[in-house]
This record gives C-alpha cells, sequence and structure tokens, in this order.
C-alpha cells in the first residue's frame, strides 16, 4: 500500500467529494480514484467537475469498484448487462482492485452497503475507511463478519475517521481512531491521505472521543456558516447590502481563524484585544454572553455528541451511555 493507493470511494456525496475533491487538488492521480454513486446526477455532476474520474453506478457498482476487474471484457460485459454504468470519458474499462475503501455512505445505510460488500472485503483485504458518523468499528466489523465464521484477526482492518467538508479546500480538520489491529503502514496510509486534505488531523485513543470530535469539527463547519448567516443578516437588518454584508463577514471569519491560529495569545486574549472597555464590542459581547452564548453552544455540541452515540445504538446495536 501506498500514498497513491488505489482508492474506491462507495458513496459519492457531499463528504466523498469534499476528500476527493482535495485530494486531486493536491495531485492525488485521477487514475486512481474510482467512485461508486447511486444517483444517476450525482454522478453526472461528478463527471462533468472531475473529468476522467471513474464513476460507477448501477447493482453491482460497489463490488466492482472494491473489485475491480483486470478484464475490459467482463467490465463490458456488466455494461451491457446494465449491472454497472461507467461514464463515457473514464479512461479505462479496466479496474485495479480498490487498496482502500473510504465508506462514505449515510449511517443509515451503511449496514446494507457493507453486507453487499461482505464477500469481497474479505477476500481482498483492503484497508477500511469509515466516515459515517456514530457506527463505531466492531460494528462494522461485525457488519464484515456476519454470516460467516471468520474470527475478528481475519477481517480487514477499520479506520473510523471523521473528517469536514473544508478537506474540499485542503483546510479540513480530521479526527482518527483505529482499532489495535491496524498495522503503523495502514495507520500512515489513512493519515496521509487524511492530512492531504486536512490541515489538523488528531488521533484518539479511545473511540467514545470521536463522538465528541463530530461535535466539534465534523459538525463544526455548519455552525461557523450558522454564525456567519445570522451576522449576515444582522447587517442588512442594520441597513448594509447584502453582498458587502457577506463579504464583510466571511472576512471577518478567516481573518479571526488566522489570527487564531498564527498568535501566541490564547483565545481569551484575542478576544479581550478586540474589546474596549464600554466600548462597542463590550456592549456585543455582554449581549451575548447575558443570552447565555458559551452554555448554548456547549448545548449544542453536546447534542451532537450525543447524536453521534444514539447512532451507534440505533445502528449498531449498542446500549446507550448517558455518560459523555
Ligand atoms: N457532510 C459532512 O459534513 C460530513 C459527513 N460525514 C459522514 O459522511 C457520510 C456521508 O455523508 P454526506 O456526504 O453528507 O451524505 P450524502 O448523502 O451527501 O452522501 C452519501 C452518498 O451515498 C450514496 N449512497 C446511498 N446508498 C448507497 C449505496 N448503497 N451504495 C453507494 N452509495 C450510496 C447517496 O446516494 P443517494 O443520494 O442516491 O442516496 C449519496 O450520494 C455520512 O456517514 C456522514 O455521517 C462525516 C463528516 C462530515
Ligand atoms: O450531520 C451529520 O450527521 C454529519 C456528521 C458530521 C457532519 N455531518
Amino acid at each position: 500500500m501506498t500514498l497513491q493507493s488505489r482508492l474506491a470511494f462507495i458513496g459519492g456525496g457531499n463528504m466523498a467529494e469534499a476528500i476527493l475533491g482535495g485530494l486531486l487538488a493536491c495531485g492525488y492521480p485521477l487514475s486512481q480514484c474510482v467512485v461508486s454513486e447511486p444517483l444517476k446526477s450525482r454522478c453526472e455532476f461528478l463527471h462533468s467537475k472531475y473529468p476522467g474520474l471513474q464513476v460507477l453506478s448501477g447493482s453491482q457498482a460497489n463490488q466492482l469498484a472494491v473489485n475491480g476487474s483486470t478484464s475490459p471484457k467482463r467490465t463490458a460485459t456488466m455494461i451491457s448487462e446494465g449491472s454497472v454504468n461507467l461514464n463515457p470519458t473514464a479512461a479505462s474499462t479496466s479496474f485495479a482492485p480498490a487498496e482502500v475503501v473510504i465508506l462514505a455512505v449515510k449511517p443509515q445505510v451503511l449496514k446494507t452497503v457493507v453486507h453487499d460488500l461482505r464477500q469481497v472485503l474479505q477476500t481482498r483485504q483492503p484497508l477500511i475507511i469509515s466516515i459515517a458518523a456514530g457506527i463505531e468499528t466492531r460494528t462494522i466489523a461485525k457488519f464484515i463478519a456476519e454470516g460467516t465464521t471468520l474470527k475478528p484477526r481475519d477481517l480487514p482492518p477499520v479506520i473510523r475517521v471523521m473528517p469536514n467538508t473544508p478537506s474540499l479546500v485542503n483546510e479540513g480538520a480530521t479526527g482518527m481512531y483505529a482499532t489495535s489491529d491496524a498495522t503503523d503502514d495502514q495507520r500512515h496510509v489513512a493519515e496521509s491521505l487524511m492530512a492531504a486534505v486536512s490541515k489538523q488531523v488528531s488521533w484518539v485513543d479511545n473511540e467514545a472521543m470521536i463522538d465528541t470530535v463530530t461535535g466539534i469539527s465534523g459538525s463544526g463547519p455548519a455552525y461557523f456558516f450558522l454564525m456567519m448567516e445570522a451576522m449576515e443578516e444582522a447587517a442588512v437588518r442594520l441597513g448594509l447590502d447584502r453582498k458587502t454584508a457577506k463579504a464583510l463577514t466571511i472576512q471577518t471569519c478567516l481573518g479571526a481563524a488566522k489570527m487564531a491560529q498564527s498568535s501566541q495569545d490564547d483565545l481569551e486574549t484575542l478576544r479581550v484585544k478586540v474589546t474596549s472597555p464600554n466600548g462597542t464590542t463590550d456592549a456585543a459581547i455582554k449581549t451575548f454572553e447575558n443570552g447565555g452564548f458559551r452554555e448554548l453552544v456547549y448545548e449544542g455540541v453536546k447534542a451532537a455528541n450525543m447524536r453521534s452515540k444514539s447512532l451507534a445504538v440505533e445502528l449498531g446495536g449498542k446500549e446507550l451511555s448517558t455518560k459523555l
């Protein structure tokens, strides 16, 4: 396995595209990537945005993406029989087997997807990276092993990753957890892939911490977009035109983040430096604090964390603990 390993994305939605787009932007070879995605319009979108990318759909698309097919004739038969559709711009009808499989479907369909891929995952033993919120590594291992006599040691290792959508612009923040059976080489490959699209990659030792990572950086971009939407709206209500309101809001967010990243000061000091006593910022900050801003943020992050845990219960059969 190399840092240009053959990658199969199972699911070609928002987060898959964020990772794929970020990898391609930093030079990952397009010819090493295949995406399996059932929705025709989404396939067309991916074809047109990434010309030459192999995008598969159809009933056997997931299998083909993982298993590969070194016989163009066999692939052509699958295509003519309609079990696989392949975009016409893709370079080849031969597929090497995937060395890394990125499970990028919604948590609710993960079980079905993994069940369908069970055989090929057991045979090919690719490194499996799951980005699905909530679903634990042992649950994925259970899905792979179900209906067989395989022992955990016979299963391919699963690395659980919680990325975020800024990966698309190579500004992702990613949390990672690997089970003890993952080798250093496999961890290195997974980390290198995510590091290519993320400015911050953090391993956690305890899988439960992935729920917390989900509540902070996985879901986090949406919190900042919400804040920016609210600031833009406030500026418009107070008289600015929308274009100016949006541009000032976005640049303020970016500037604050860059300062926070590069400054020796902690976040509180940076805030205090903007806040003249009894000045304008002071008036705003007091309004936020009096409205319970910090507690509200805590409750929001906790809700995301708890939802991640409850997905593990709903979809993985785990007991729900009320402990965070
Ligand atoms: N969006 C985000 O910011 C983040 C998402 N995640 C995780 O990433 C995963 C994907 O989320 P996201 O990209 O937002 O969701 P999307 O719905 O955008 O993407 C999932 C894609 O998988 C496709 N799909 C559905 N069934 C199958 C199948 N049987 N085989 C192959 N593909 C299938 C869907 O097609 P169709 O539309 O036809 O159903 C869809 O295009 C989730 O598990 C989520 O928890 C993790 C971190 C951040
Ligand atoms: O909202 C979700 O469930 C996914 C996981 C993290 C971000 N989006």
